[in-house]
């Protein structure tokens, strides 16, 4: 910081606000901390009666703080994201550009932020977000920082693993889906199917549409056989519902294998939710075998992976066990999902 008279004050960067007081007219900042000096601010500053200002002088290899933040800005602005075109008092905020399933480079993101001075700070990635929603904000700490600090923070991103900028937002791309219903006590009418309703109702948040419905009963045969018709309807997702865990009729994730697909994972580190099945069939198609908690909890395993999956995004085991660190859900009396730690 250096202080310098007035004149001498063109191109170089207020370090404080700048009080104007008109009597009975005007009183406020005239200039912020950040503004650049022009020779038009000259006259102002004396006639607001000053003679010296504070400033940070440009040198070169240095940039003002939101020259800084639109080097941030250009490192983390991917697919489906936007920011406004003015930046306010060195930051920039990212806001979705349509609906979809965010995505943050997890690894890339830790290691930007180890380099000192620079920030960005996101939403929990991997959850669904609407058109407009606040997905991340920027900015440097100082008024005026070394290039090289931000050239440092683009390589820290480049040698993280993956690639491209650190945020993006995934359109949800998945339209219809087959259910497969399990249950001999469903299927005869011993009790009434309050599963499927449950499931159709999550899918069409994100713009799925059930076009093939199945049920089959407990016979493991039968319900490959289901499988097999619901992905003859031309369906982007196979979900089974019910017998998923120890009991000796829980055959779907039997089946869900039989019926051609690789499984992910038979099991999560998230509860309620723990007995879900993710697989793929060789045409990329998913399928999901849901636990009977998904029925009659509010937030389960399903919204957690669902911003995924609608979006087309394949899941790896990797991707689940990552889930165990707020994968219990606290079971409140009121639920707030999405607004509560499950699944952050
Ligand atoms: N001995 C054990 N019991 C349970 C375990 C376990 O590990 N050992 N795990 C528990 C967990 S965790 C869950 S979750 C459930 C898993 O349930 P399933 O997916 O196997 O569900 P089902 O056995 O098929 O059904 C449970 C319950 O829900 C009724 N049901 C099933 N489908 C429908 C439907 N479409 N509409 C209405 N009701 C339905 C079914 O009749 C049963 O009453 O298991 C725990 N138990
Ligand atoms: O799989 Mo159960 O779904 O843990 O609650």
């Amino acid at each position: 910081m250096r202080e310098l008279a007035v004149q001498d004050a063109v191109g170089h960067v207020l370090c404080h606000d700048m009080t104007q007081i008109i009597p009975g007219k005007f009183k406020g900042a005239r200039f912020r901390k950040g503004h650049v000096v022009t020779p038009e601010d000259v006259d102002v500053l004396l006639s607001m009666g000053k003679r010296s200002v504070y400033v940070w002088e440009m040198q070169p290899g240095m940039l003002h703080e939101n020259d800084a933040a639109l080097r941030l800005c250009a490192l983390a602005e991917g697919p489906g994201c936007t920011h406004k075109p003015d930046i306010k008092e060195g930051k920039i905020e990212l806001t979705a550009a349509h609906d979809g399933c965010f995505t943050v480079r997890s690894e890339a993101l830790l290691a930007v932020n180890r380099v000192p001075q620079v920030m960005v700070a996101t939403r929990k990635g991997n959850t669904a977000v609407r058109a407009g929603d606040k997905l991340a904000g920027m900015r440097v700490i100082p008024l005026v920082i070394d290039e090289a600090t931000l050239d440092e923070a683009d390589a820290a991103a480049a040698a993280a693993p993956g690639s491209g900028p650190l945020c993006e937002v995934v359109p949800f791309c998945l339209r219809r889906v087959g259910i497969v219903t399990t249950g001999s006590e469903v299927a005869g009418g011993l009790v009434e199917d309050s599963f499927t309703p449950v499931v159709q109702a999550k899918l069409a948040a994100f713009g799925i549409e059930m076009v093939a419905h199945e049920l089959p009963g407990d016979d493991m045969e039968d319900i490959v056989a289901a499988i097999g018709r619901v992905r003859e309807a031309g369906v982007d997702l196979v979900v089974c519902t019910g017998g998923m865990s120890v009991d000796p009729d829980d055959n779907t994730p039997g089946a869900i294998q039989r019926s051609g697909a690789e499984m992910v994972t038979y099991g999560a580190p998230v509860l309620p939710g723990a007995m879900l099945f993710v697989g793929y069939y060789a045409d990329g198609t998913p399928v999901l075998g849901l636990p009977g908690c998904v029925m009659f909890a509010k937030a389960t395993i399903l919204d957690l992976v669902l911003p995924r999956i609608a979006a087309g995004i394949r899941l790896t085991r990797g991707d689940i066990v990552a889930y165990g660190e707020g994968g219990l859900c606290l079971g409140c009396e009121e639920c707030h999902y999405p607004i509560c730690p499950f699944g952050k």
